[in-house]
């Protein structure tokens, strides 16, 4: 697996680091309330498990899997729902948790889609955040990195399915994209 990796842009312990600082804002925050944290799968299944391992705060937490209509729409904005919520948000302060906002266009989706639930509050914590959603007016309230316009893969990331185990967010080596 190494041998694909061109370079790693973000080790194991500054993840854990910034986590653990994105952690204390967030307890800091949500001190006393009743927190919900909602992670899109699947990408952000290991920014979900370290984050709500490094939250003081007890909350609860909850799953959505989306996906853009058709291949190669990402950028469409076009979401369908894959799986839903199983809570009920109406009045819950729920925290949405991605690993990375590129195009912005699935978060701000899924941001007009739970708003109209009537959540007491809604912000959005990511792990990595591109510069192409600067063009998308959406406001996040925890960034964990701002990156380069870069493919990135690992710790929840993935190219095709794979290298989302991996422990550090790296690039990959252009013999992986088949060139
Ligand atoms: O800002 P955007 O351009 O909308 O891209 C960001 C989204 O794309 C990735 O998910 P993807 O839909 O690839 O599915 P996955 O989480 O299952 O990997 C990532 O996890 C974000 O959810
Ligand atoms: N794996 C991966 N998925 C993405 N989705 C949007 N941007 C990216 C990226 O850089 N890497
Ligand atoms: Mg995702």
């Amino acid at each position: 697996m190494g041998t694909d990796l061109q370079s790693v842009l973000i080790t194991k312990e500054e993840i854990d680091t910034k986590l653990a600082e994105l952690a204390a804002e967030i307890d800091a925050e949500y001190a006393g309330r009743d927190l919900l944290i909602v992670g899109v799968l699947k990408g952000a299944v290991m920014v979900m498990a370290d984050l709500a391992r490094a939250l003081s705060t007890p909350v609860t937490m909850d799953w959505m899997a989306v996906s853009s209509y058709g291949a190669g729409t990402k950028s469409s904005g076009v979401v369908r729902i894959l799986k839903d919520l199983d809570t009920d948000i109406g009045g819950r302060d729920v925290l949405i948790v991605e690993d990375i906002i590129d195009s912005g266009l699935t978060l701000s989706w899924l941001l007009s889609n739970l708003s109209s639930r009537g959540p007491a509050s809604l912000n959005v914590c990511t792990l990595l955040r591109k510069p192409e959603a600067a063009k998308v007016d959406i406001d996040v309230k925890y960034v964990g990195f701002d990156i380069p316009n870069e493919f990135v893969v690992g710790y929840g990331l993935d190219y095709a399915e794979k290298y989302r185990n991996l422990p550090f967010v790296g690039t990959l080596a252009p013999h992986v994209y088949g060139g």
